[in-house]
């Protein structure tokens, strides 16, 4: 609740001409009955002169109940419409201040969850708030004054009937929000298995498990028509039967009021406002149950969100550290490191010093921590203990814009954003030209296939990159690491993709156009980086040799063998 407090705040105003507008609604409705009793008193007196006097009143106050009720939706839906929005771009600001770590821990799908069905049912929420909220105990306590009032000798059928109603709306509306619950999980799931299925559509039919996966998720989608015509059932039976409860105490008023007609011949009038009061608590009642069921739901999303908006990043950067020009010295001091919430040791007391210009290249079997510890030097996690240093100062010290601008991570798996080339490339400098996206699709052997475009680097690049080759991709995310010309420039396994001669010719550009960078290869094939400076030898988390290939193949036996494996297997 405390989210919406404190996202209210700017919307007070709107808030007030809402509430006010709803309270007005309500008293109009519950003073109907009572002008159209004094109608019906003037039609008995036969005073034609009060039944026009009071028909416009009738008429006016229908027309002042109307005109709130719209200026209410008005404020409610641009309320609830501006605070889900707020929400939402909280939760993105939040999101983007977290480390890998934090997103890990939430999984990215779940977050994406978290910003749009979460916000949709909050905006929900706070529609059903200023439309319901106020109304609901007006009109109720209101309607039950007036009836007793009205009619005070049939105080036991109003007293009566909301009992019956009230005890009926409990067993029904607690089953129902049962029933709510599951479909929402289940229309998760149903979701979850057709993007699955989609984005995995290769797979699927590479593996022939069109048939497997239509079962799959027929069996889902029957479960989720079985819940929601139990809930169809649940409606069709809870209707007619508060509808039978009320009719019920209607009929048992006319009857009494019919029985006693000439003792009490003023309630032949004051029948009509009764009856409408009871159908006005009846109605209360209803509203109020669906209300209390679907705001449930809107409190799950609250929570879900509050969450995220609560989470401390769990990496921060020191906001005092001077901007400075970082040199591409990297130095690990005995390292360890294990994912959050993981307790195996991924990296194990590593140390090593690489010198500002030198090519390294790391190697190890699947698994043994390559990626992790080069996601240490741009600082995508903190070590869990020792430290790492880049360009003479301890990542926990660096400024974030030094450190960005003086490292490139071409991640292992190519992700391109939809938009054009240029867009993409301008991502590793901001300010980019065209002579150096040129100069950099030449280093990434990407300009090939660039330059045969009409449209160049404005070339559309498609959701999920899905107009380019997995090649064609990898060339574009190496050209995105070296435009801006980095002081380092991490490749991890981003060559996989490449025919050999083409990696072959990204190397000598690498090793051309950017020779004062200090180049990190992490690499399955020994080939990639046999011609390296030097090479780190990884073995489950540890660093077992770091030299020339000459010099590892002479002292590490884990780097002889791999290279032995390799040769073997011809990949050499
Ligand atoms: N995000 C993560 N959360 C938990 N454990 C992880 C995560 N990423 C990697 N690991 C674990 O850390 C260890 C090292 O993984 P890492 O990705 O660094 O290996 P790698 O040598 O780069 O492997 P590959 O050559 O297959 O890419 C592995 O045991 C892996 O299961």
């Amino acid at each position: 609740m405390q989210i919406l407090k404190e996202h209210a705040k700017p919307y007070i105003r709107d808030i007030m001409f809402s509430i006010i507008a709803v309270i007005i609604m309500a008293v109009a409705s519950l003073w109907q009955p009572r002008l159209l009793q004094q109608v019906m008193k003037a039609i008995i007196a036969d005073n034609q002169n009060k039944v026009v006097s009071y028909g416009i009143q009738l008429l006016l106050l229908a027309m002042i109940g109307l005109i709130a009720g719209v200026i209410n939706t008005i404020f409610a839906a641009k309320v609830s419409q501006a605070i889900a929005a707020d929400i939402r771009t909280n939760e993105y600001e939040k999101i983007q201040s977290f480390s890998f770590g934090n997103i890990e821990q939430f999984s990215a799908g779940n977050l994406v969850v978290r910003m749009t069905n979460d916000v949709n049912q909050v905006q929900q929420l706070v529609m059903m708030i200023l439309q319901s909220l106020t109304r609901i105990p007006i009109l109720f306590i209101g309607a039950f004054i007036l009836a007793l009032v009205t009619l005070p000798r049939l105080w036991w059928i109003v007293i009566l009937m909301v009992v019956l109603i009230f005890l009926a709306s409990q067993v029904v509306f607690k089953q129902m929000g049962k029933f709510f619950f599951k479909i929402q999980q289940l229309i998760d799931k149903t979701n979850t298995l057709a993007k699955e299925n989609l984005q995995g559509v290769r797979v699927v039919k590479s593996f022939n498990q069109e048939k497997n996966e239509t079962n799959h998720f027929t069996d889902n989608s029957n479960e989720l028509t079985h819940v929601n015509t139990t809930v169809g059932y649940l409606f069709s039976t809870m209707m007619p039967m508060f509808m039978l409860i009320s009719y019920t105490a209607i009929g048992a008023a006319i009857l009494f009021v019919g029985r006693d007609v000439v003792k009490h011949p003023n309630d032949l009038v004051a029948i009509t406002s009764f009856t409408s009061y009871l159908m006005q608590i009846f109605f209360a009642i209803m509203i109020g149950g669906m209300m209390a069921t679907f705001a449930s739901r809107g409190f799950v999303s609250l929570n879900r969100i509050k969450e995220i908006l609560d989470t401390v990043p769990n990496l921060t950067y020191n906001k005092t550290a001077p901007e400075v020009d970082l040199s591409g010295d990297v130095s690990f001091r005995n390292v360890s490191f294990h994912y959050p919430e993981d307790n195996k040791t991924a990296l194990q007391n590593v140390s090593f010093d690489i010198k500002a210009g030198e090519m390294i290249g790391i190697v190890g079997a699947t698994g043994s921590g390559k990626t992790t510890l080069a996601q240490l030097i741009p600082r995508l996690y903190d070590p869990t203990e020792g430290e790492v240093v880049v360009g003479g100062v301890n990542l926990k010290d660096v400024n974030e814009k030094s450190l960005r601008s003086a490292v490139s991570f071409v991640l292992q798996k190519a992700i391109l954003f939809s938009g054009t080339i240029a867009a993409n490339l301008r991502q590793g400098k901001k300010d980019a030209d065209d002579k150096d996206f040129q100069k950099a699709a030449e280093i990434a052997q990407a300009a090939e296939f660039v330059n045969q475009y009409d449209d160049n680097f404005n070339h559309i690049v498609e959701e999920r990159s899905s107009n380019f080759s997995g090649g064609q991709k990898q060339r574009l995310s190496i050209a995105r690491g070296v435009v801006g010309s980095p002081k380092i420039l991490i490749l991890d396994d981003s060559t996989s993709a490449l025919d050999a001669r083409s990696e072959k010719l990204v190397q000598e550009a690498l090793n051309k156009e950017l020779k004062g960078t200090t180049t990190i290869v992490i690499a399955e094939k020994i080939s990639s980086v046999i011609h390296a400076n030097r090479i780190l030898v990884m073995d489950e988390g540890k660093l077992v040799g770091i030299g020339t290939h000459d010099d590892l193949l002479d002292s590490s036996p884990v780097y002889a063998e791999i290279y032995q494996t390799q040769k073997a297997k011809g990949a050499k």
